[in-house]
């Protein structure tokens, strides 16, 4: 996988994925733009109060109305106070809903993708749910409510027209200028947010690569390369989140500076229009209040913008995932309740996204149920290729590959999948306890069934032991535990459940000759009556099985019973 970022699809409109969670919290927006409302109205109260008083209570001193003033302003504030405790409350409610559900959503998608078009590394992928928070913030900030207050910049310039005639004009005049900043430096930032987070990305993706390998990392000696790769990714990010910043301040400032210069227009224009007896002194007062009102929600909208933006591209990034075709069937598909076991491949050609050639060619095999076949070849012939498609982690691009005579992309894959025990070439387990990690979610795995299944694998010799043993938590990718432990973990969790199908790649290739014989001996009885794929390089393990089809460049060069093969490949003719 490489580091690029994905792709940005150019489309715009709002996919259901996003669409539907927000339909869902309309109830709580609707809340907002009421709480909104009010506090708009409130600022408007406000400046008439601050009128009344110089116009009418102070020149007349009449303290029992300002008493009365008070009183009803202070009510005007309390009530503020709780709406706007409450439209923050409210955005963040709505913030957090629309985060779980696209949250969840996002989560199904990764596990139902399509491998072979799974675009991105690891920390491509990781950094690209990080942006869920940038979806987050927009949904849950108050800005959005700055919405609300746009159509109140006409009420408010019309109460400054209706006090202070003229002096609306500086306001009015500065409304453009904001406008104007926003717009001519929105494009830039458009293009700044997706830099910067395509940046974001890739320094994510080396930070996972060298997190996840850390002492592979420091083994080889790769730290220097590993941190030059991470500097230059560093610079790189902060200097076009850099500039995505500064291009974002730029509206920002332009609408605090109009606010500023407005405000002085007002009180110019006003100082001479005063000496005139054209206004009064509260009048002047309440225009000058006013006006910071009718510009205060253009830096509020400026911000927003900047936030739009890289709301936008994230929200591109990961449309583009959601669009990602899903493995399985179209419709609901096929969901049988259980499986002779019969696995076919006819004129099987595959080549993995991206490779110079293909990894199969031309397989044609039919493996009765029951049967027990051991897969031999050279490094790179396209051994595990051949269990990864039976198991429909990748679709041929030529021929079918079959299960009771059924194309597998027909069936449901967790179905298809719980009828195939496979233990796979590097055995990663899960964080979580040893029970956790042989079980699964598979019905069957009840106690018995999992140290049966243990005790097959050889996990209950050293598990057994152990106090706490099968609850001992490991951690990240079963760390804790030998190579050969891990194999013999993943050898149970193939095993629990009695899946018709066992499919193993190498499974003892980590385990000293006396373990791995132990291994076949209690094997044997197991996996009689049961379809068997056995990947390896060690002939000892060809115990197990009745066939052997050997493998190279992607094509089978031999097939048939196992003594027969094994004596042709002694002979040097073969693999
Ligand atoms: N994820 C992948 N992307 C691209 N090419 C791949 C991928 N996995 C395997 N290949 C290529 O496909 C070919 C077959 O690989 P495969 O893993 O099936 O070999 P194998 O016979 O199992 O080898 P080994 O014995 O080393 O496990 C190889 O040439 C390999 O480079």
């Amino acid at each position: 996988m490489n580091d690029q970022p994905l792709i940005a699809a150019a489309r715009e409109r709002f996919a259901p994925w996003l669409i539907e969670p927000m339909l869902r919290n309309r109830a709580i927006y609707v809340k907002v733009a009421i709480a909104a409302t009010m506090i708009n109205l409130f600022a408007l109260i406000s400046s008439l109060f601050t009128m009344t008083v110089y116009d009418r209570v102070i020149p007349n001193d009449a303290s029992s109305s300002l008493v009365g003033l008070t009183i009803g302003l202070v009510i005007v504030l309390i009530f503020d106070f709780v709406l706007r405790l409450l439209r923050v409350y409210f955005v963040d409610v709505a913030g957090a809903n629309i985060d779980h559900d696209v949250g969840d959503t996002l989560f199904a998608k990764l596990l139902a993708l399509r491998l072979d078009k799974r675009k991105g590394s690891t920390g491509t992928l990781t950094g690209l749910m990080r942006e869920l928070e940038t979806l987050r913030d927009f949904f849950a900030s108050a800005t959005l409510s700055a919405i609300i207050d746009v159509p109140f910049i006409l009420i408010t310039l019309s109460v400054i027209a209706a006090l202070g005639g003229i002096l609306v004009l500086p306001p009015l005049l500065m409304i453009p200028v904001v406008v104007l900043a926003g717009m001519l430096t929105n494009p830039a930032l458009d293009r700044l947010s997706a830099k910067s987070l395509g940046d974001g990305l890739v320094k994510q993706s080396v930070l996972i690569e060298t997190i996840g390998s850390l002492e592979t990392v420091k083994a080889i000696g790769a730290g220097p390369m590993q941190r030059d790769r991470w500097r230059k990714a560093l610079v790189k990010h902060s200097h076009s989140s850099l500039g995505q910043r500064l291009t974002a301040s730029i509206a920002v400032t332009v609408a605090n500076s109009a606010n500023t210069i407005a405000y002085c227009g007002i009180i110019i224009l006003g100082v001479g229009l005063l000496r005139d007896h054209v206004i009064t002194t509260g009048a002047l007062l309440a225009c000058s209040i006013l006006c910071g009102r009718a510009i205060a929600p253009l830096a509020q909208i400026a911000t927003l913008l900047s936030r739009l933006s890289a709301t936008r591209i994230a929200y591109r990034q990961i449309n583009t995932l959601m669009e990602t075709p899903d493995e399985g069937p179209a419709g609901e598909g096929l969901m049988p309740t259980k499986i002779d076991g019969r696995v076919e491949m006819r004129n099987v050609a595959f080549r993995y996204p991206g490779a110079p050639e293909n990894a199969l060619n031309g397989i044609n095999l039919s493996i009765a149920p029951g049967e027990r076949v051991g897969f031999l070849g050279r490094v790179g012939s396209g051994k595990s290729t051949i269990a990864r498609l039976v198991l429909g982690l990748y679709e041929p691009q030529e021929g079918v590959v079959l299960i009771d005579g059924a194309d597998v992309r027909q069936y449901q894959p967790h179905q298809i999948r719980s009828f195939i025990g496979a233990a796979m070439q590097d055995n990663v387990l899960m964080a979580g306890s040893v029970r956790d990690n042989i079980c699964l979610a598979r019905d069957a795995g009840d106690q018995d069934e999992m140290l049966r299944a243990a005790e097959i694998s050889g996990t209950h010799r050293f598990m057994g032991q152990i106090v706490n043993g099968y609850d001992m938590r490991l951690a990240d990718r079963g760390e804790g535990l030998s190579g050969g432990q891990r194999q013999s973990i993943s050898i149970a969790r193939a095993l629990v459940g009695n899946p018709q199908i066992l499919l193993f790649d190498e499974p003892s290739s980590a385990m000293d000759a006396q373990t791995e014989a132990d291994l076949i001996n209690r094997l044997q009885p197991e996996v009689a009556g049961r379809t068997v794929l056995l990947i390896t390089h060690r002939t000892s393990l060809l115990r197990l099985v009745d066939r052997v089809i050997v493998l190279d460049q992607g094509k089978i060069v031999a097939d048939g019973p196992r003594d027969a093969i094994l004596q042709r490949l002694s002979g040097g003719k073969a693999a």
